[in-house]
């Protein structure tokens, strides 16, 4: 196929918004992008921060796909519309839903409409820790261990942890589910109008990063793994997948309905899907042995290097390492921190709430005043507070915090953990809690390097990605004084979605392989942060104190202490 006159469009499915974008396949250049926000997610529906319930609805989904790729047709005009070859989708993960017979998420049926349990299961949704742990203990019972490929540890972030929680939790979603299905792979089975759940086509990067499928099994592990484990899940191996599909695949054509509703010729390919952070290290140009970081809401950081060179090495701690789920023919690693942005996020909300419930209640200015203002307030906390975290230098003894206000995702995925701030005085204000904060991101970060290190993977240099490595130059300086290795931050502003677009060009035809896209299609880097010498020093000594103060919070959360012997300590 000509690469002449061909565009693809990258779908990117993220945490709040998707974002499509369309590009010319020749050179990546982007022609049109458009982002679509949740509508039902942006309210907090079906969410419950405090029981870690966080659910989207597949109408959120639909209805941004539909908006996003129209936008970019409308912006790039009819004659580009007619050469659109194929379309690639990345989405969050493990975020799966339960679905009937013919494949539709079971929130879509009226009955399901408005619950929870009939939802798409975000990847940081953690109602499922107990879960997870049983999973950990059952694995140590079996010859075989079925854990080797994921770190060696399951989390309640993942695919079986989920399952198992929502057939445990919903008798009615237990007498309706057919099948479980990850969101990378439902929006290509929705796209190509695919009737059957039997028929659904699953990624091998959802597959082997979280779904505990391996070449070495066959498939998923065997049914008795899991029926031994809880007869609830007796059986749901044979409703699921054995063969999987690497990015380059087209998993089919789109369907006459989709190709009306977007106004695409009927022929346009539809590629098999994948996680975000994948398909966005492919996007950010990713090379053997630098860690690429999608740096948003969470961190995922992904590795490859060729498969002969792992040989049989299994790397502790991390969330899988799976042949061809980023490069085929190449071994994909993936690790991260479930909350990195979303920490700042935290902190900006704690610092919002007098202003959103007092403001409110101003007898001075009027209601509609006060919100604006409180908006205008909100948006800006963050900016300010890096502005003003940045005029202060790192001390040995300041204010020291930990990360896991979310959990630890790696390394070694622990949900249960929780985030800490310690060396608070009176001196003690925002600004010296979010330098804090950002920083504790920046020590989780190294200690994920650290991790691949040891595990004697090399770590030869790092690649930023997304929403903060583009917006904060405060955070993305000191990571690379942490670190103690220069960054480089991709120059597209939509990394993953252009992955994505790569990865459709490859499914079309329109390059032999993904690498060759990556080539010819990669916007390459507009900004480089080099470590700062005179404060490695200093971040050494206060990484010791992240390590031995998350050691200890780890050692309570694992042995909870009587009550009286924390009044006598
Ligand atoms: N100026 C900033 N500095 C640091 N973090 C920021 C800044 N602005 C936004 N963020 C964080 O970026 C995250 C969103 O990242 P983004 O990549 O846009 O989204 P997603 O993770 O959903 O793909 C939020 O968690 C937010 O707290
Ligand atoms: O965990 C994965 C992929 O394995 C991500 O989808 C998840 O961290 C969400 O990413 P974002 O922070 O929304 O970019």
């Amino acid at each position: 196929m000509s690469l002449s006159q061909a565009y693809v469009i990258g779908v990117d499915y993220g945490s709040d918004s998707v974002r499509s974008v369309l590009v010319d396949a020749q050179n990546g250049n982007e022609v049109a992008s458009a982002v679509f926000y949740y509508p039902r997610w942006k309210e907090g529906r079906y969410c419950n921060a405090a029981a870690n319930q966080f659910r989207q609805h597949p109408l959120d989904y639909i209805e941004g796909l539909e908006d996003t790729i129209k936008r970019c047709l409308l912006q790039a005009g009819s004659a580009i519309a007619a050469n659109v070859k194929a379309i690639s989708v990345d989405t969050t993960g493990s975020t799966p839903v339960a679905v009937d017979a013919t494949g539709t998420p079971l929130a879509m049926l009226p009955q399901f409409a408005e619950n929870p349990n009939a939802m798409f299961v975000l990847w940081k949704d953690h109602t499922a820790t107990g879960e997870a742990a049983e999973i950990n203990a059952h694995a140590e019972k079996f010859d075989t261990n079925y854990l080797q490929y994921v770190g060696g540890i399951y989390s309640s972030e993942w695919f079986w942890a989920k399952l198992l929680r929502i057939l445990r939790a919903d008798e009615t979603v237990r007498a309706a589910i057919h099948s479980w299905v990850e969101h990378c792979d439902w929006i290509p089975f929705l796209l190509t109008g695919g009737k059957k759940a039997t028929e659904i086509k699953r990624g091998v990067c959802s597959a082997g990063h979280k779904g505990l499928w391996a070449a070495e099994w066959g498939g998923l592990p065997p049914d008795d793994f899991f029926a031994t484990l809880d007869p609830l899940l007796k059986g749901f191996t044979e409703k699921l997948y054995t063969e999987v599909y690497t990015s380059d695949t087209a998993v089919g054509t789109i369907s006459a309905e989709w190709a009306q509703r977007l106004g695409l010729p009927a022929d346009v390919q539809i590629g098999a899907g994948a996680f975000d952070c994948h398909m966005g290290a492919v996007g950010g140009q990713i090379e053997p042995y630098y860690l690429s970081k999608v740096m948003g809401t969470s961190t995922c950081d992904i590795l490859v290097a060729p498969e002969a060179e792992v040989g049989d090495k299994l790397i502790r701690g991390i969330c899988g390492q799976v042949p061809g789920s980023v490069i085929p023919g190449m071994l994909g690693m993936e690790a991260g921190q479930s909350a990195f942005g979303d920490a700042y996020a935290w902190l900006r909300d704690v610092l919002a709430w007098p202003l959103q419930h007092v403001l409110s209640q101003s007898s001075i200015i009027d209601a509609d005043t006060a919100k604006k203002l409180v908006e205008e307030a909100v948006d800006k906390l963050i900016p300010e507070l890096s502005k003003q975290a940045d005029l202060l230098e790192p001390e040995e003894g300041s204010e020291l915090a930990i990360d896991w206000i979310n959990g630890r995702r790696t390394p070694d995925a622990d949900q249960l953990l929780k985030g800490a701030f310690t060396g608070l005085n009176m001196g003690t204000d925002a600004p010296r809690m979010f330098r804090a904060l950002v920083e504790a991101t920046c020590f989780g970060a190294k200690a994920i390097v650290d991790r691949f290190i040891a595990e004697g993977v090399p770590v030869k240099g790092l690649i930023a990605l997304g929403g903060v490595a583009k917006k904060s130059p405060f955070v993305m300086q000191m990571m690379a004084d942490v670190i103690g290795m220069p960054i480089r931050v991709h120059k597209s502003e939509q990394t993953c979605a252009l992955g994505a677009a790569m990865f459709a060009a490859t499914t079309a035809g329109l390059y032999p392989n993904v690498e060759a896209a990556m080539q010819a299609m990669g916007q390459g880097f507009d900004a480089e942060y080099t470590p700062n010498p005179a404060r490695v020093d200093v971040y050494e000594k206060r990484y010791k104190k992240y390590i031995k103060t998350g050691a200890f919070l780890e050692a309570q959360t694992k042995k909870p202490v009587a009550q009286n012997q924390l009044t006598e300590a």
